[in-house]
């Protein structure tokens, strides 16, 4: 052998891919045999054979070499092997001074574990997105959305909460999200996988309230179930009770609730036996609890024991940056519900922020709905708007600052905010001036101008009154 055949010898025995070289004929003039293990499970020698006789075997299927040798040129294939592998290989001839192939050199690279892994990787890839989706809408369906600094300061607040068995009592006016952050309390604590029992204490009939509350033994009276029934405590054990309408709960059902909480105890109706619960409260009211208490409406002692950490969600209209986010957010998520695909008029959309929304977030909710669903046409114009919205809006346009209509306007367009300031201080200006020469003096422009500017603002309003 020569030096340049050991030297080649040696090359191809220690890469760590299969090599194969071929004369022109097919035949293996040299080739790394530990590797053909990813062809044959038992390798024999192979030197000297042709790569037909192998393909004709159906170890080599194809053979890359075969297929060089017919192509005449270089190669690259993927190869399933009867050992079960999966192989990458390339190939490339070797030509004479004639144009006659007179070697084919092969690099076979197993990518069996390459491929496994990817194909681990692209399924745990597809569920991470799965999750992913899965969370974002949780997280639209429970998420609280907000940009105030009132409603951060809130946000934060429950999640410093959540994980302490503190008692909260959110306070707010009807709509206000006091649910869904009695919710966010509870999801974010440690009783998490544990019962979340919700109870508005306005829809439960007063002759139910303690059978509902605190369960019943076999029996115990008419109408009862066979087996009795687990009360709502009960059922919030190692859970959190939210106590919805707190101040709707009845003078007598307030006593014994004070003794639950109080003792962490509690007895079925018509039963003997004391049962220990244990459960985080949270209540929410819309009611002023302490007027009740000086009217003799709500028990003094109670009320100490719900007002622990009391949180005041502030209405709406006290935090406009969070309207505009709200009205997007229930358009995209009714969109989605309905698979349409509806949009707000820029004279809707500035009606609504200056709306007071005297419902809060779900008057806001059920709106948007309402409208994307009554509505024809893709651009939901003013008149769709119910006339209280409509006649409240066009009250406050007057009173709300224009600063306020950009900062809560989404729409940035350049044109129509200026279009805005322009009618503003042209409104002012009317206001304040006597005649047109007056406004021209006190807006710096000429009187033609002051007079082509009142006659565009006339039609818009008069358009979006007709609107
Ligand atoms: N910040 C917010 N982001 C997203 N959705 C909200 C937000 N605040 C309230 N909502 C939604 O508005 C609706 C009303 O909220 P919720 O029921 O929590 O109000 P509430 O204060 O408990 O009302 P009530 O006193 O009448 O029981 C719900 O659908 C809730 O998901």
């Amino acid at each position: 052998m020569s030096t340049e055949d050991i030297i080649l010898e040696k090359i191809i025995e220690t890469s760590n891919n299969n090599i194969t070289i071929t004369d022109g004929k097919g035949v293996i003039l040299y080739t790394n045999i530990n590797h053909w293990s990813v062809y044959e499970h038992k390798p024999k020698p192979i030197i000297g054979k042709s790569i037909y006789e192998l393909q004709e075997q159906g170890i080599l299927s194809p053979s890359i070499t075969a297929i060089v040798l017919k192509e005449k040129s270089p190669i690259q294939i993927m190869q399933n092997t009867k050992t079960g592998k999966i192989i990458m290989s390339t190939a490339y001839p070797i030509f004479n001074d004639n144009g006659e192939i007179i070697r084919v050199i092969s690099y076979a690279f197993d990518q069996t574990e390459i491929r496994t892994l990817q194909d681990q990787y692209e399924k745990l890839e597809r569920k991470v997105k799965g999750y992913q989706t899965e969370v974002e809408e949780l997280r639209e369906k429970e998420g609280a959305l907000y940009r105030s600094k009132e409603m951060q300061q809130i946000s934060k607040t429950i999640l410093r909460l959540a994980n302490t068995d503190a008692t909260v009592l959110l306070l707010g006016e009807s709509g206000v999200g006091k649910s869904m952050f009695a919710r966010k309390l509870h999801t974010q604590s440690n009783r998490r996988k544990e019962p979340f029992i919700e109870v508005n204490c306005s829809t439960i009939p007063l002759n139910l309230f303690e059978s509902e509350m605190f369960g019943y033994e076999s029996g115990s009276f008419t109408g009862a179930q066979k087996n009795g029934k687990q009360g709502l405590i009960e059922q919030a054990h190692n859970g959190t009770l939210f106590l919805d309408e707190i101040g709707e709960l009845p003078l007598s059902i307030q006593a014994k609730l004070l003794k639950v909480l109080q003792e962490k105890k509690f007895i079925r109706i018509g039963g003997n036996k004391e049962q220990r619960v244990d459960f985080r409260l949270v209540t929410a009211t819309n009611k002023d609890l302490e007027e009740m208490v000086q009217k003799g409406e709500f028990r003094l002692d109670l009320y100490y024991r719900l007002n622990v950490i009391p949180l005041s969600i502030p209405p709406l209209r006290d935090r406009k940056e969070d309207i505009s986010l709200l009205i997007n957010h229930f358009m995209k998520l009714i969109n989605r519900k309905y698979k349409t695909t509806k949009k707000l008029h820029p004279s809707t959309y500035e009606i609504l922020l200056i709306y007071k929304w005297p419902g809060n977030v779900r008057e806001l909710e059920n709106l948007v709905e309402r409208l994307i669903l009554t509505t024809e046409e893709t651009i939901i114009l003013p008149n769709s708007l119910p006339a209280n919205i409509i006649g409240q809006a066009k009250t406050n346009r007057d009173d709300i600052s224009l600063i306020e209509q950009f900062i809560f306007r989404e729409d940035h367009n350049l044109k129509s905010v200026m279009e805005l300031v322009e009618k503003w201080m042209i409104i002012k200006a009317q206001k304040q001036c006597k005649s047109t020469y007056e406004m021209a003096k006190y807006l710096g422009i000429s009187q033609p101008s002051v007079i082509r500017k009142l006659k565009k603002y006339k039609n818009t309003a008069e358009a979006e009154e007709n609107n």
